[in-house]
């Protein structure tokens, strides 16, 4: 990971996550199996990057992870058995039609945090991200770095155990770009997993603690960064490392 400056450094107030087992995970559509059987574990902080050519089951991956999507067959499951508290963030900012700032009160009342902690958490999220000024305008009226930043501000308030990112940069300039890999380093440094998909090779370098491989709706390595991006063991991860084309 790339050094942080003294301004981005940020407390850990987070309590660890609980480990993430996939077990024999498949999920299929019509009879065709789209995503593996699957077995990993999650257990420390990351970041964990999961790469992999397009269709190769990052985001149902991901999708099964955060609970949106259930296994045809095997299990997903959180240690201890609850699930931590977490947040998803996509491609495309999801905003409801309302101001910036009702965003992320809406947010905190739905994960029933108090009334009187909304206004003071959700401003405060707005200031880290730089959208205060932006508080009163309605969400779908800012730039879309601006929406993005505003749905990891959102997530932000909620101080998630677990984030999940899906292809977060992929709509973004270079300048919303490092804004979002600023606000990953800020999330890991306070202590939240972070598990997150990217095509972007350069950026999982930048990123990466860990990396999820998959091909072909195959889980072909999970591996530490280093090992990942020097000496990849699967095949379809040495010719993705190399820049060929993979399937
Ligand atoms: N809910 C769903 N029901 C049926 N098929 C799906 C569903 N979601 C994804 N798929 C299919 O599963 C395959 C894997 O999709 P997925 O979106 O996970 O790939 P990906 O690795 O994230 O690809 P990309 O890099 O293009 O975003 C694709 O063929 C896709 O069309």
């Amino acid at each position: 990971m790339t050094s942080l400056s003294a301004s981005h450094r940020v407390s850990s107030t987070i309590a660890p996550p609980p480990a993430l087992r996939f077990e024999g995970v498949t999920f299929s559509h019509e009879d065709k199996v789209l995503l593996g059987p699957c077995s990993f574990t999650l257990d420390g902080i990351g970041p964990t990057l999961v790469m992999g050519p397009n269709g190769a089951g990052k985001s149902l991956l991901l999708r099964l992870a955060h609970g949106l999507l259930s296994p045809g067959q095997g299990k997903v499951s959180w240690s201890g058995g609850t699930p931590p508290r977490q947040a998803m963030v996509f491609q495309q900012p999801v905003l409801l039609r309302r101001s910036a700032v009702a965003n992320l009160i809406h947010a905190l009342a739905v994960n029933n945090v108090p009334r009187r902690e909304r206004g003071k958490l959700a401003l405060g999220a707005l200031e880290r991200f730089g959208l205060a000024a932006c508080a009163k305008t309605p969400a779908r009226l800012l730039s879309g770095g601006q929406q993005q930043r505003l749905t990891l501000a959102r997530a932000w308030a909620l101080s998630p155990q677990v984030l999940f990112l899906d292809e977060p940069t992929s709509a973004l300039d270079p300048a919303a770009i490092k804004a979002v890999e600023t606000a990953v380093h800020d999330f890991h440094q306070r202590g939240t997993r972070i598990v997150m998909t990217t095509h972007d090779i350069h950026q999982a370098r930048r990123l990466a603690g860990d990396v999820l491989f998959l091909s072909g709706g195959k889980l072909r390595e999970h591996t530490p960064a280093e090992t990942f991006f020097n000496q990849p063991v699967s095949p379809q991860a040495q010719a993705f490392v190399a820049g060929e084309l993979v399937e």
